[in-house]
């Protein structure tokens, strides 16, 4: 996918009001911030999230992805975005459900094509709290280039995780942490603030990830390009309406992309050893 093209990948019919107040953000030092909220089926929880978040960084700027959510999403981004005096608030439209990565890599193609300086990736169910993302952004300001909002460190909770997602988390992240070496507690966490520097040297036109390993995959990518990553503990907490679009699928991707990962650095370790 070619970076800069907010359609890219997918022929997407946009509802984008323009960013031509960012001047007037941020949060973060030298730029403007912006949260790539991916959305399906999530119209319950959308209006929600956007006030709690306003109401925590009123000048921040956020991008709603949605892929054409059949309960109507779109149509009520689109009624956010318009209500907005500020115009902060943009809708990307893309056709269909193309898993959580591609969603987001469309968010991140357009947030760098406009020159936002850090883009953070929030979920829309209310999961990660609005009122934490400032624990993200000191971080960056305090020089992180990737910060993880981590349930996994100490100070990190889950409020009201049914057992069965805390043991496939807590498993999903041992599991990556064994296979790519990688010292990140929750690598598998979606409430995260990338750096724009970060998104532009990690090719991401070469990420192949679609469901949720996509957040290993970034973060993977991110540790072995050099950048600084660090967690800072966030509470996570299970969604109180709608579901989860965890599934069998999603999980088999993460299980064969991080064995693929894994045996592809290691061959890569011996090769630069042998030379
Ligand atoms: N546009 C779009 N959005 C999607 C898609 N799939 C999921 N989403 C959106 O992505 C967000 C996260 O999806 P959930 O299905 O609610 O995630 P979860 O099960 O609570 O998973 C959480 O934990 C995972 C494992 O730690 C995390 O990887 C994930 O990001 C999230 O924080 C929600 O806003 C949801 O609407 C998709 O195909 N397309």
């Amino acid at each position: 996918m070619a970076l800069g093209s907010p359609t890219s990948g997918n022929d997407q019919p946009e509802n984008i009001r323009p960013a031509d107040d960012a001047q007037s953000v941020v949060g973060a030092q030298g730029g403007h911030a912006l949260v790539v909220i991916p959305t399906f089926n999530e119209r319950e929880n959308l209006p929600t999230i956007v006030t709690r978040l306003q109401a925590a960084l009123p000048d921040i700027h956020v991008l709603i992805v949605d892929d054409s959510s059949p309960d109507g999403t779109g149509e009520i981004a689109d009624q956010i975005a318009a209500d907005d005096a500020d115009s902060r608030v943009h809708v990307l439209h893309r056709t269909e459900k193309d898993g959580l990565g591609k969603a987001y890599l469309a968010g991140f193609a357009w947030g760098l094509d406009r020159e936002y300086a850090v883009i953070i990736e929030m979920d829309a169910d209310g999961s990660h709290a609005p009122e934490q993302l400032h624990r993200l952004l000191d971080a960056i300001n305090g020089g992180a280039d990737l910060v993880i909002g981590s349930r996994y460190v100490p100070g990190g909770r889950l409020v009201n995780w049914p057992k069965r997602r805390e043991v496939l988390s807590r498993g999903a992240n041992t599991y990556a942490r064994l296979a790519l070496g990688a010292r990140v507690h929750d690598i598998t966490a979606g409430f995260r603030a990338y750096r724009r520097q970060v998104l532009e040297k990690i090719a991401l036109e070469s990420v192949e990830s679609a469901g949720y390993c996509f957040q290993i995959d970034l973060a993977w990518r991110t540790v072995r390009a050099g950048f600084d990553v660090r967690e800072v503990p966030i509470t996570f907490t299970e969604r109180e309406v709608g579901e989860s679009k965890m599934s069998g699928g999603v999980m088999t991707e993460a299980f064969l992309m991080v064995a693929r990962w894994g045996l592809e650095s290691r061959v890569e370790r011996f090769g630069a050893r042998r030379r």
